[in-house]
């Protein structure tokens, strides 16, 4: 199998147009797209060499400083519109009826889940023949089968979504499509070395966070193909190498991954946005190391948060040019990595490879032995972010401080301990007091993985771990954020008839907002995520306008009426008298 340094030696000709080079420069920076995102990811009209040259040619023809229109003809003349490398496609296991609408017994939720799912429908993306003949005209990264996309601007595969995208696909019946994506993930481990962020080569010199693993073994305890899980070693084991040789640091003398991609330069994506945020620094070394930070923190999937700021004090205010992703040990990423290690271990054992199986559960030990000494803070009662510039814990709120609970990365013996001291953690921070779901950070900043946004996967991360942690009071707490989440995006739903990428925290049924581009609508994790809950909670839940009750709006509704019965009482009584 190629490796990581194979693949970064390995130029495509596309990639002086697409990731980098005076072209990409030029047309970026004259500002032609609302989004960035669209020109990197239009057709060539000619080869890669063909455009180089004519923009070679238009460039001394213009003095080297052609204005925003001539620039924008060139664009029309050498590059073809959007998404002209794909078909309308139909996933060919689309059922009408899938099983988990029968769990759902609200009428109006049981419409909504037959409405997600033929969203499945729009989302659907497959690849023209001609992205197999002729790569270079496209920045899209070949694969031999139909994707689900997230929507909105994300025309491409996303790593990460694509978990929560499987596992709504598998609740939805549709084990052929996720096959086809996890086959279409296993190739490009082996033509790549590691899975990049997104589907595009502009995305290729970096990952997100590792959950092939958990995805191959979602569709296992589906569809109880354990061949499967068996062909998928080898892939399995050379991603869990990528990420170990690639993302070791030290933290209190112990071995953990951090996030942090390899490639100079701005994001090709947003490049205009980081040229700009590059301006605080002086030197072009230190606009390079700026440019790393934010592609560690597109890795990490969380672009951007606060989360990632260390300022001169070595706390977490600031803005974009205090982003020390590659400095901050992660939580999550080393509770993947160790439930990687015991999926593979797992799978070892299905093989009925015993040794390589111990191989695995050693790793997976040292892990968690690491995860412990690394992030667990007892003062706090939860594990935390490790700040390697400073030598401190961070205690700091993120979700995904209770990723070990989603995990399980944790001893089991010590459950009722966990469960006590993550629960008061709960209750200090009063994470339970926001009606839309829980932010990802307690600070607005105007990013978009910070208050008051809730992101689908977090809430997911969250609902998922308390159940795992298997207390009375963490499921008590699980079911009720989950039927919580469920009843605000039905909610956003019914105003406006669309699923959103994030949510906002402070208003039920709200949407988020903040970042660098505008909310996506669409949108696969979200459906994923309220599709498994529907199939899990769907029996319990009824609307309001259904007989059921909403613990707020109720609350609200008897409190107005309490009152108005009040001040008649008083007024009739007073005309009475
Ligand atoms: O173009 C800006 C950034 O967009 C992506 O990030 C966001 O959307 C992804 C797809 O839903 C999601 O995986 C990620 O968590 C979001 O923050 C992209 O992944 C970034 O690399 C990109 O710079």
């Amino acid at each position: 199998m190629e490796s990581k340094s194979d693949l970064s030696s390995s130029e495509l000709p596309q990639d002086q147009i697409y990731c980098y080079g005076e072209l990409l420069h030029t047309v970026q920076m004259a500002h032609l797209f609302a989004d960035s995102k669209t020109f990197v990811d239009r057709k060539l009209k000619n080869t890669p060499a063909e455009t180089i040259a004519n923009f070679q040619t238009f460039m001394a023809a213009k003095n080297n400083s052609p204005t925003q229109d001539e620039i924008r003809e060139f664009v029309e003349n050498n590059f073809d519109d959007l998404g002209k490398e794909f078909v309308p496609w139909e996933p060919t296991d689309w059922v009408e009826h899938p099983a988990f609408i029968d769990n759902i017994n609200d009428p109006d939720l049981k419409q909504w889940g037959v409405d997600l799912n033929a969203i499945w429908k729009d989302l659907g993306r497959k690849m023209i023949d001609d992205v197999h003949t002729n790569p270079h005209f496209y920045s899209i990264i070949p694969v031999d089968n139909p994707v689900i996309v997230p929507g909105g601007r994300f025309i491409e595969f996303y790593y990460w979504d694509s978990y929560w995208i499987i596992r709504g696909l598998l609740y939805s019946q549709m084990t052929h499509t996720a096959r086809g994506m996890l086959e279409n993930f296993m190739s490009i481990v082996r033509r790549f070395g590691f899975i990049p962020n997104g589907g595009r080569i502009y995305y290729a010199q970096r990952s997100q966070p590792p959950l092939l693993a958990a995805m191959i073994k979602s569709y296992v305890e589906f569809t109880k193909d354990t061949q499967f899980a068996v062909q998928s070693l080898e892939v399995l084991e050379h991603e869990f190498e990528y990420w170990m040789n690639n993302h070791t640091v030290q933290a209190k003398g112990y071995n953990v991954c951090a996030y942090g991609g390899i490639s100079p330069g701005p994001r090709p994506e947003s490049y205009r946005e980081d040229i700009e945020t590059s301006k605080a620094f002086v030197t072009d070394a230190e606009k390079e190391e700026h440019y790393a930070e934010l592609k560690a923190a597109a890795e990490s999937g969380m672009d951007f948060s606060s989360r990632w700021f260390i300022n001169d004090k070595g706390e977490q205010t600031g803005d974009l040019t205090h982003l020390k992703t590659r400095s901050i040990v992660p939580v999550e990423l080393n509770a993947i990595l160790h439930w990687n290690a015991k999926i593979i271990a797992e799978f070892y054992r299905l093989a009925g490879n015993n040794s390589k199986a111990e191989e695995y559960e050693n790793k997976a030990a040292k892990i968690l032995e690491a995860i412990e000494a690394v992030h667990w803070n007892e003062e706090a009662g939860v594990w935390l972010d490790y700040d390697l510039i400073n030598n401190k814990s961070r205690n700091y709120f993120v979700p995904t401080n209770l990723a070990p609970l989603w995990t399980m990365s944790y001893n089991l013996n010590d459950s009722e301990k966990i469960s006590k001291s993550v629960l008061k953690y709960i209750e200090k921070l009063e994470l339970d007091k926001y009606p839309g779901g829980v932010p990802n950070t307690l600070y607005r900043t105007g990013e978009q993985w910070d208050f008051p946004n809730v992101w689908p996967p977090m809430q997911y991360l969250l609902i998922k771990g308390l159940e795992n942690l298997g207390t009375t009071e963490s499921k008590e707490l699980s079911v009720k954020w989950g039927h919580r989440w469920v009843k605000s995006n039905f909610q956003a739903y019914s105003e406006t008839r669309a699923m959103f990428e994030k949510y906002d925290a402070e208003r039920f049924g709200g949407h988020g907002g903040g970042g660098e581009y505008d909310v996506q609508k669409g949108f696969g994790w979200s459906n994923g995520v309220i599709i498994e809950f529907l199939d899990k909670y769907g029996r319990n839940i009824t609307l309001p306008g259904n007989g059921g009750n909403d613990g707020g709006k109720l609350k609200m509704w008897s409190v107005i009426g309490i009152t108005a019965f009040a001040v008649i009482a008083v007024v009739v009584g007073r005309l009475l008298i």
